[in-house]
């Protein structure tokens, strides 16, 4: 039996309420940037109850299904528990649900999940072909290529499982799922919209680059120090005590910082 969202501590509802102007503020970047066209496209983020981790009593926020943007509003926004099931909404939630559902739940680190399908990153999903790391850029936000997911009809766990099975060991916050469009994670919803928006950026990029020649490789030592940089320093105002910025950090010690 689902629980209903009356049904979950104050504490829980409060942070819901939150979490629900989050997300709806949220999806109005995707139109923003050009991400998507009319009800294309969702954003969801997990209801953090417990910040030392996933908790039984976690939820997610996700927009409701075929609804569009200049509609959207806090209260739109609908609440399932971690299997999928409508906790509290007035409409049905958003086709992509059950994926969303799924990364939820094999992936604890990550707090939020975006669909889009933008132009060019779709192109690239509807060829299967993985886009190259051939910028600085795709370094720093993807840490190597932008992988490809297999293709998989929408409505169950077959996205969700081929997000997980594509993602759970890439450094990529981005999976280009095939026939269909790109898919991004990270440690919660604005840094999914963020790698959304990357991703879309770097494959036309990428695109008009084959167009004029052969884009030429950066090596993976090179590829490893400016996602290590990125990650680790940039943007950070190193405080009087911070080990100097120069300190590299093993790039497998990044997998947390979705
Ligand atoms: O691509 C799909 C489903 O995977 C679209 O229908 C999706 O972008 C939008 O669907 P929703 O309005 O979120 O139900």
């Amino acid at each position: 039996m689902t629980r209903t969202l009356d049904s979950y501590p104050q504490e829980v509802r409060d942070v819901v309420a939150r979490t629900r102007e989050v997300v709806s503020t949220l999806h109005a970047e995707l139109p923003r940037w050009g991400l998507v066209v009319w009800t294309a496209g969702n954003v969801s983020q997990r209801v953090v109850v417990d910040p030392a981790g996933p908790s039984d009593a976690d939820l997610f926020v996700i927009k409701p299904s075929g609804v569009t943007y200049d509609e959207l509003t806090p209260g739109s926004m609908v609440v399932c528990d971690l299997d999928g099931n409508l906790v509290d909404g007035t409409r049905a939630p958003s086709s992509d649900t059950a994926a969303h559902a799924y990364v939820y739940r094999h992936m604890p680190e990550v707090g939020g999940v975006v669909h889009t399908h933008s132009t060019y990153a779709t192109a690239w999903a509807a060829r299967a072909e993985p886009v190259p790391c051939v910028l600085t850029m795709m370094a720093d936000e993807f840490g190597g290529d932008i992988p490809v997911g297999p293709f998989a009809l929408i409505g169950d766990d077959s996205i969700g499982r081929g997000i997980v099975e594509t993602l759970r060991d890439s450094r990529s916050p981005a999976v280009l799922m095939r026939n269909h469009g790109p898919f991004t994670i990270g440690k919660d919803a604005k840094a999914a919209v963020k790698a959304a928006v990357m991703v879309e950026e770097v494959a036309r990029t990428v695109h008009i680059s084959l167009q004029l020649g052969t884009p030429l490789p950066i090596g993976q030592a090179d590829i490893d120090s400016l996602y290590a940089r990125y990650q680790n320093v940039y943007g950070r105002t190193p405080a009087a005590t911070d080990e100097p910025a120069t300190t590299p950090v093993t790039p497998t010690e990044q997998e947390s910082t979705r």
